[in-house]
This record gives C-alpha cells, structure tokens and sequence, in this order.
C-alpha cells in the first residue's frame, strides 16, 4: 500500500526558521516539529501545506521548493517537506501547538526536534546558513 504524506513547512522569515512544539500527541508532545499535516483526498503537497499552515498557525505561506527526501513517519506515513515563505500574518500555535520559536541561522540546534524531522531540518538550517532560500524560489 502507498504510504499517506504528510506534509510540513521549513517557514522562514527574515532569515529565521519557525519551529513549533507539539502539544499533542502523549507521545510527541513536548518535541519540536516543522508545522503541516496530513493530505486530505485530492490534495497536492503545496495545497495541503498552505492549508494546514493556515489552520494551525492563522499565516498565509506560498511554498518555494521541496527539500528532497521522505521520511517514514510510522505506520503508512511518510514527511515530505517544503521550504515556504511567510506571506502575511503572525503565527499563532492555535491546534496543536503549544509554543513557536524563529531560530536563527546559529540556533537551529536549540530545540528538541523530533526524531523523524532532523534530517530536514538539518538541511533547512543549511540553505538558511548559505542565504539560499530566495534563490530557490
Ligand atoms: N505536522 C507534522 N507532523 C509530523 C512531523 N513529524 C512527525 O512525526 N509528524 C507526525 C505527527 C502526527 O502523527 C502526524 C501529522 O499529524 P498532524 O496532527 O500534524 O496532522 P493533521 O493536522 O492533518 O491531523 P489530523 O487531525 O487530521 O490527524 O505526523 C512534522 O514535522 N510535522
């Protein structure tokens, strides 16, 4: 069976990266994440993302570019991630979330990411280092 995505933002701004702590799950929660969610029937990426980014944080975004790679997530789930800008808005952890942060290119390593989520922030923290997130959209 085709594993279901989910879908999360690498959202920059002003040259920071904004992470969110999981307020749940019992398991994930107290962990840092790339905010998104799961595609719904029909949806692409770029949509579900703008969609969930919306729901949960109150922000329009426009993805940029994928991060290549995919994450398995657990039983039928894999990560798949996009660097996306801030459009307009002040996100707010309004579902499930219970605290942002915008980390700066030196402290991407500050919070405790999930597991699943370093590689991709690994490589976000990377292109926010070298100043190339403009240049990939
Ligand atoms: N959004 C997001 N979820 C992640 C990441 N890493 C990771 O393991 N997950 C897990 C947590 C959840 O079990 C699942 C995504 O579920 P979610 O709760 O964010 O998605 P959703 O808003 O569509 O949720 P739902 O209420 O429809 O179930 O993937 C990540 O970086 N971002």
């Amino acid at each position: 069976m085709t594993d279901r995505v989910v879908v999360a933002g690498a959202v920059y701004s002003g040259g920071r990266l904004l992470a969110a702590r999981r307020s749940a799950p019992e398991e994930l929660a107290g962990r840092w994440e790339l905010p998104g969610g799961k595609l719904e029937p029909g949806e692409r990426p770029e949509q579900a993302l703008v969609r969930e980014l919306r729901e949960e944080l109150g922000v329009e975004t426009e993805p940029v570019a994928r991060i290549p790679g995919e994450w398995p997530l657990g039983p039928g789930y894999v990560l798949q991630v996009w660097t996306a800008r801030l459009l307009s808005g002040d996100p707010r952890p309004l579902e499930d979330h219970d605290e942002l942060r915008w980390l700066g290119p030196d402290e991407t390593d500050a919070v405790d990411w999930l597991d699943q989520d370093r590689p991709a922030v690994a490589e976000a923290a990377r292109l926010l280092r070298d100043g190339g997130w403009d240049a990939r959209g």
